[in-house]
């Protein structure tokens, strides 16, 4: 199968580089909103079986216009979430940026006992985000080889997941690579054979006229 995920809409949170990760969090700026617009319409093409969002309502939003087009149900799922900033929570400083990236980092290279300060560790975020990918894997199965699942998530958690679960990609590569909003990173197989990394478009989908260098999400940085 073809696993799509995807970067919400721009938030009032990322133009000022804030760690925010709590729920239910921000709905999209008025430049997110038509990031999920465009989005909705680059990917007319793709033949998606199925959409998930997490619980914060950002990614839901920013799948609303992929739903009506396509005419598929939002599944919300309870592990997709943003990796929980934890005392950095809400913080927009260089430092508690690297802090907090650094850590998600030393998780893609399999350091999965590093802590987030008063937050989780590798193997909750792994536990949670893996059990969710498997549901997704396992009712794609039914629908046989060729399924495409289109995931609406997050920043950290889609660079994380991928440094250490698909090959080609490793945590120097996620750390290099940004993935601004309604950025997309497909991946292809599935949780036995094991993940492969085949596309990373960091910047907007649907244009750079969608960007904005102005905002100081750290999402935006590569390392
Ligand atoms: O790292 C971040 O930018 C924040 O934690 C939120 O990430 P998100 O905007 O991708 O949810």
């Amino acid at each position: 199968m073809k696993l799509l995920l995807i970067r919400h809409g721009q938030t009032p949170g990322n133009v000022l580089g804030q760690l925010d990760t709590a729920h239910p969090g921000p709905g999209l700026t008025e430049l997110g909103e038509r990031q999920a617009e465009a989005m909705a319409r680059s990917l007319a093409n793709e033949q998606i079986s199925a959409l998930y969002a997490s619980t914060l309502v950002r990614t839901q939003i920013t799948a609303a216009p992929l739903s009506r087009l396509q005419n598929l149900e939002i599944d919300v799922l309870e592990g997709l979430h943003e990796i929980e900033a934890g005392a950095l929570e809400k913080l927009t400083d260089h430092e508690s940026h690297k802090r907090y990236m650094g850590t998600v980092f030393a998780w893609a290279a399999g350091d999965l006992d590093r802590r987030m300060p008063a937050g989780p560790d590798g193997h909750e975020f792994f536990e949670r985000y893996d059990a969710d990918i498997a549901r997704i894997a396992e009712r794609a199965s039914r629908d046989g080889d060729s399924v495409v699942a289109a995931v609406v998530s997050h920043g950290a958690a889609i660079r994380t997941w991928t440094g250490l679960r698909a090959a080609d990609a490793d945590a120097d590569f996620v750390a290099r690579h940004i993935l601004a909003n309604t950025g997309i990173v497909a991946v292809e197989g599935d949780p036995d054979a094991g993940w492969k990394l085949i596309h990373w478009d960091g910047s907007p989908i649907g244009g750079l006229a969608l960007a904005d260098p102005t905002a100081e999400d750290p999402m935006g940085d590569a390392q």
